[in-house]
């Protein structure tokens, strides 16, 4: 892959992509934190050259992982299952903002038999997709035995997490309704931000994918203004807090500032 090649038209965000669901979302603010957008906006924005998150996907086998992954970055879609042995990896790249942004997606296999390589590749990650399927209550069930392994490899404070629900083409909408309750419930516990997905008809892969590169975008700005010590006199940014803390001190000052 060329690094260098330009990013794709539909790769640029220059706004922030809104959330699925209220009731299970990372953080519901419109914009971008004002901090971040500042320091785009005046190249403050920490590591020369690009920036790269890490993202591993993890969920039971067979949940459409793969296809999730291959309907966002090629725009494909196989409906032969054919299992992921250990890892595969892809690099999506982005700008936000008008900074280079880059995302290392790493799709981990479901089956049991591979689970012990796939696991050895979850460590460093900056966000967790964790996959079921809307078909299969199972499924869900097993998503927080799949976080907690994920986890054991990474730091659950500053980890972003994301609950997508996939196969949505396959339910019924009572079926589907239902779902969204248990799944809604589910993300609500682990912190999660809820999605649901059809890897075949590309409902919401598009948006979801943006939103994930979004907030990681912004999570990895922040961390590297606190890093620096970007900070002005009784400014405190908490990172990696609850989002009312996130933004407390942003809301205070004039929107357009930058320090
Ligand atoms: N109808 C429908 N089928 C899907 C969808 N996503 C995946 N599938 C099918 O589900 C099966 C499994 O998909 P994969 O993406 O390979 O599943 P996986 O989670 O990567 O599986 P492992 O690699 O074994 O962990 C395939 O037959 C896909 O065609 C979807 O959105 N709708
Ligand atoms: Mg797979």
């Amino acid at each position: 892959m060329n690094l260098l090649a330009p990013v794709r038209r539909d790769r640029i965000l220059a706004e922030l992509p809104q959330c699925l669901r209220k009731e299970a979302a990372l953080h519901m603010h419109k914009d971008f934190h004002p901090r971040v957008t500042c320091a785009c906006q005046e190249h403050r924005t920490g590591t020369v050259g690009f920036k790269i998150s890490k993202v591993i996907v993890v969920g039971d086998l067979s949940v459409g992982k793969t296809c999730l992954i291959n309907r966002f970055c090629k725009d494909t879609f196989d409906k032969n299952y054919k299992a992921t042995i250990g890892v595969d990896f892809e690099m999506e790249r982005f700008e936000v903002l008008g900074v280079p942004f880059s995302l290392q997606l790493w799709d981990t296999a479901g089956q049991e038999r591979f689970k012990c390589i796939a696991s050895t590749y979850y460590r460093g990650a900056q966000a967790i997709i964790i996959v079921f399927n809307l078909n299969d209550v199972a499924s869900l069930e097993h998503t927080k035995q799949w976080l907690a392994d994920a986890l054991k490899e990474n730091d659950p404070s500053s980890v972003l997490l994301f609950l997508v629900g996939s196969k949505k083409d396959l339910s019924t909408p009572a079926q589907y309704i239902l779902m969204e309750k248990d799944a809604l419930k589910v993300a609500q516990e682990i912190k999660a931000e809820f999605w649901a997905v059809s890897s075949l008809t590309g409902e919401n892969v598009r948006e979801f994918f943006f939103r994930v590169a979004a907030l990681t975008f912004e999570a990895n700005v922040l961390a590297e203004l606190e890093k620096s010590g970007a900070r002005r006199i009784g400014d405190v940014v908490r990172i990696n807090s609850d989002d009312s803390n996130l933004y407390l001190t942003a809301s205070k000052k004039k929107p357009t500032c930058c320090p």
